[in-house]
């Protein structure tokens, strides 16, 4: 981590962080006080949404619906496969809540990120405790991306949308695939709502 000044905040960020067992302990080691912010989207698009990176990588790999299940017909769901597993929130969080209380710890809605983009970052400035910097001047919606873009980056001046691998078109799903993970889900959804005390409402 870079040496940080007293009137400064070093910010890291490593979206496997969430989901690595050892993260929790060896954060908690460098610093007890270090406060962690988790974006979260609907565990069901998080997994079409990852399949559809790694299809873009490796067009050869087996269908979302081959990977997702151990037996399809029984409706069980493969939790080894990572796509699957990572968007067991309630799971994960377990761990990270051995060593830092709640209050540390801030969920960002990504489904909201995308909406209402200033009003999300609003929330994670209060959770820093810093000036409300970032605000809705800062971002417009680009037609052409889909997404609210930057209206300037620092060191060009321009308009800066996030790159081609963020806003994907996702890959076309069955929808009683979907339907089946949306049942899969629920249970660890509730969990997670009831632990961070927060409704994301995916359903
Ligand atoms: N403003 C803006 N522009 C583009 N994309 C946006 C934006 N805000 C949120 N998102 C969503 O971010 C998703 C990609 O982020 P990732 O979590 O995959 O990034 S990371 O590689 O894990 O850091 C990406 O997921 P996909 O749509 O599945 O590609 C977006 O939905």
């Amino acid at each position: 981590m870079p040496r940080t000044l007293d009137s400064q905040i070093t910010v890291e960020k490593t979206p496997s962080y969430f989901v690595t067992k050892e993260a929790p302990r060896r954060i908690f080691n460098m610093s007890r006080d270090t406060k962690l912010i988790v974006v979260v989207r609907n565990p069901v698009t998080r997994a079409i949404s990852d399949y559809t990176q790694t299809l873009s990588k490796k067009p050869d790999i087996p269908t979302f619906e081959g990977l997702s299940f151990r037996n399809r017909t029984l409706g069980l769901v493969d939790t080894s496969w990572n796509a699957i597993r990572i968007g067991m929130y309630a799971v994960h969080l377990e761990s990270w809540l051995q060593y830092f209380p709640l209050s540390q710890i801030h969920f960002v809605s990504g489904e909201k990120l995308i909406t209402d983009p200033a009003g999300e970052m609003g929330k994670v400035q209060d959770f820093l405790g810093i000036k409300r910097v970032i605000t809705d001047k800062h971002f417009y919606f680009n037609k052409t991306k889909g997404f609210p873009c930057l209206k300037k980056s620092e060191s060009s001046g321009l308009p800066r949308c996030l790159g081609k691998s963020k806003g994907r078109t996702h890959v076309q799903i069955d929808p009683e695939v979907i339907e089946q993970l949306r049942d899969f889900y629920r249970p660890y959804n509730i969990k997670f709502y009831e632990t961070v005390g927060q409704d994301f409402r995916w359903e």
